[in-house]
């Protein structure tokens, strides 16, 4: 190289601190603005505009000599944060915009006060891209497979793999306390992202987004079905549009009734609050006045409903996932924050979202499934199958079975039951087999998560999940770990040192590298309980699961730049609210309980602040807590409104506090606000 070639850069390289030179002074006396803007921007408080930062900089620039390298910097940060004031495109609008091909209910579009609101299939929750999360698409597939194993057929049986390293040969309890209500929650939240379909696997019918279609239904049909149209924007009393649910455990069936009363509760106090004046009574209103306001409580009241269901997500069930619950802390991570990163771009949020292959296999958790629900279960599946025994069943039958069932569940969703419960005169379950079902929920442990964990009523259908993601030619376990930045095994006693799992897979699968993801994942080592982990899965769903649930709730719409008081009335903002130091250690689920079960969930009950949690053991780890409360709890099982009128007819103080407690409970916001302040929590 010549003298000169090397000498150019040489000289361009000091160009820019001999332009900066002139300017140094100014820049040290405006120094204080420019710290506050970092401070500012690194805390996310925001920065002082009367420290005249902008017009600093643009002095700045300004008297920057012409043309210098100092100058063109200068202007190019100045200009590339200006772009990024704003994300690039918008994701936020007012209703629908104008050529958007969606299906779009008549009463919506007529209605002339602007909210948004879900689509019946989770379309247009990026309006850029209408179908992305739609229900009946493809699955994504995030990792791709270069294993040609798979490709040679030679794997072994999907029957073989799940009696030899998935089939359940003893119960363990859950080590990090969950109980099995934790885990109806948990059925719920993978009935709303997943219904692969049976013709064609590679289909899911479900919605990619966490709106609480188990209860309202994945198509404008299911949420007809659901919806009484009367003008009050309520739905049918104690239904749900899911019919596949029928086939769960019975807290799961309760807890989703719970959804339909709360989707109740929240449409009568949109309308009772009445912000815009523009509510009117139903019955004086003419047919197609009635559908529009029908239509906009009924989405208003939707989206206040899976607001608050997500909201449980991230408090409640986030919370147990990560052992927070457990541990008392109230802190939560706030997933769809809004933020900028360092350069001041924002960061995204509400782009959409589409539910993966990877996922759906990481989110078969049935090794979890409690003894009393194995029971259940065993009992169930007897009947599907006439009493067929559960080593012989096949695919055929199965699906057999689901036409029978489907067959069998009455067309009209008010006609439906679940274990064999009785519906009123009024259409609704009783509260009291409601609530038994669900305090029985939180108080059975679940299972801990194992190799040979899987009960083996569910052989079959471990059986169809395992050929289902042979044909979805998904990665294979240590694909997957590479995909995430994790280590890869380089022996199978490196992913599962039990002696009696890894040399079983090793005599079955030969070689790590050819570990198939679904099995790789259910059979591997779990993480203990430790402060961070509660949930205590295989260490690779562990870390895989946050990016799913990162996905999910900071890609939705509706949860991000959508969640304001203007689409969810003042009121339904409010209410989807935590409130931090109401005893719940940073969840929500309980003003729900409390509310759609009058009387059932005492203000102090700790079966209504940690349902997730099994109560004599969340007892126990309170009681390790430096600062737990745990006497300010009542631990015992709830015994019901009975019991608690007796129990403040005893005194007239006793009664005008519990007058107080119950008129939070039926008709506020909470059933759970400010009675913690009264206990002293
Ligand atoms: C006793 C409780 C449970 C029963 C009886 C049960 C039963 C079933 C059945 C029958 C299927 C096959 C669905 C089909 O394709 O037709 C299935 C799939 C599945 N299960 Fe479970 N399950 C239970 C609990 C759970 C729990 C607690 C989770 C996780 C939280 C879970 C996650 C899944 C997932 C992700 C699928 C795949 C769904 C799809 O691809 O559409 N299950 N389960
Ligand atoms: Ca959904």
């Amino acid at each position: 190289m010549s003298q000169t070639q090397q000498g150019t850069p040489m000289l361009e390289l000091l160009k820019l601190p001999l332009s900066v030179l002139p300017a140094l002074p100014r820049i040290v006396r405006d120094l204080p603005a420019y710290l506050n803007f970092l401070s500012g921007t690194v805390n996310g408080t925001g920065y002082d505009d009367r420290k005249y930062l902008l017009e600093k900089v643009l002095v700045l620039i300004s008297q920057a000599e012409e043309d210098s390298t100092f100058s063109h910097i200068l202007e190019m940060l100045f200009i590339r944060i200006l772009y990024r004031d704003l994300p690039h495109p918008a994701i936020g609008y007012l209703g629908i915009p104008k050529g958007v091909p969606l299906p779009v209910p008549t009463e919506v579009l007529n209605n002339p006060i602007p909210y948004t609101f879900r689509a019946a299939d989770g379309s247009n929750n990026n309006v850029h891209m209408p179908t992305l999360g739609m229900a009946g698409l493809p699955y994504v597939r995030n990792v791709t497979t270069s294993n040609t194993f798979l490709h040679h057929g030679t794997y072994p049986s999907a029957e073989t793999v799940f009696d030899e390293l998935l089939k359940r040969d003893g119960f363990v309890e859950h080590p990090g306390g969950l109980s099995s209500f934790f885990f109806s929650f948990a059925n719920i939240v993978i009935h709303d992202l997943w219904n692969t379909n049976h013709s064609d696997w590679m289909k899911n019918d479900a919605s990619s987004y966490i709106d609480l279609s188990p209860l309202y239904g994945s198509t404008e049909a299911d949420v007809n079905s659901v919806r009484r149209h009367d003008g009050t924007g309520r739905l049918w009393e104690d239904v749900f549009a899911d019919r596949r649910l029928l086939f769960m455990t019975p807290s799961t069936c309760a807890l989703l009734v719970l959804f339909c009363r709360n989707h109740n509760y929240v449409a009568t106090r949109i309308y009772t609050e009445n912000e815009n004046g523009t509510y009117a009574d139903p019955a004086t209103l003419d047919e197609e006045k009635r559908a529009v306001q029908d239509a906009e409580l009924f989405h208003r009241a939707r989206l206040v409903n899976s607001i608050f269901f997500a909201q449980i997500v991230l408090g409640d069930y986030v919370g147990s996932i990560i052992g927070l619950t457990r541990d008392g802390l109230s802190w939560r991570l706030d997933l769809p924050k809004s933020i900028r990163d360092l350069s001041h771009a924002w960061t995204g949020r509400g782009e959409g979202n589409v539910i993966s292959v990877e996922f759906n296999l990481m989110y078969r958790w049935h090794p979890a499934i409690s003894m009393e629900d194995t029971t259940w279960m065993e009992h169930f599946f007897n009947g599907l199958f006439h009493g067929k025994p559960s080593q012989e069943l096949t695919i055929e039958d199965y699906k057999q079975a689901v036409r029978e069932l489907t067959l069998a569940t009455p067309r009209d969703v008010r006609e439906r039951t679940f274990h064999h419960l009785k519906r009123g005169p009024d259409g609704r379950f009783a509260d009291e087999d409601l609530a038994q079902l669900l305090f029985d929920a939180t108080e059975s442990p679940a299972a801990a998560f194992k190799a040979r964990g899987t009960p083996e009523a569910l052989r079959i259908i471990e059986v169809m999940g395992i050929t289902q993601a042979r044909k979805w030619r998904v990665c294979t376990l240590n694909e997957f770990r590479a995909y995430f930045g994790l280590r890869k095994y380089n022996d199978f006693d490196e992913w599962n040192p039990d002696p009696k799992i890894h040399t079983t897979a090793k005599r079955l699968y030969g070689h790590i590298d050819n570990l198939e993801l679904y099995v790789g994942l259910q059979a591997e080592e779990a993480k203990p309980a430790m402060p961070g982990a509660g949930l205590c899965p295989g260490y690779t769903i562990s870390r895989a699961i946050l990016a799913d649930a990162v996905a999910l709730t900071r890609g939705d719409r509706f949860l991000t730049v959508d969640f304001t008081p203007a689409n969810l009335t003042s009121w339904g903002y409010q209410d989807c609210q935590y409130e931090k130091d109401d005893g719940s250690m940073g969840g929500i689920i309980g003003r729900m309980l409390g509310r759609t079960l009058p009387g059932y969930y005492p203000a102090d009950s700790a079966y209504k602040h940690f349902p997730f949690m099994v109560p004599k053991t969340m007892k126990g780890y309170m009681r390790k807590q430096p600062n737990g409360n745990v006497d300010k709890y009542s631990w015992e099982r709830p015994k019901g409104p009975l019991h608690e009128m007796k129990k403040a007819a005893m005194s007239l103080s006793a009664v005008k506090a519990k007058a107080s407690a119950q008129v939070k409970m039926n008709g506020n916001e909470n059933g759970t606000s400010g009675q913690y302040g009264k206990l002293g929590l």
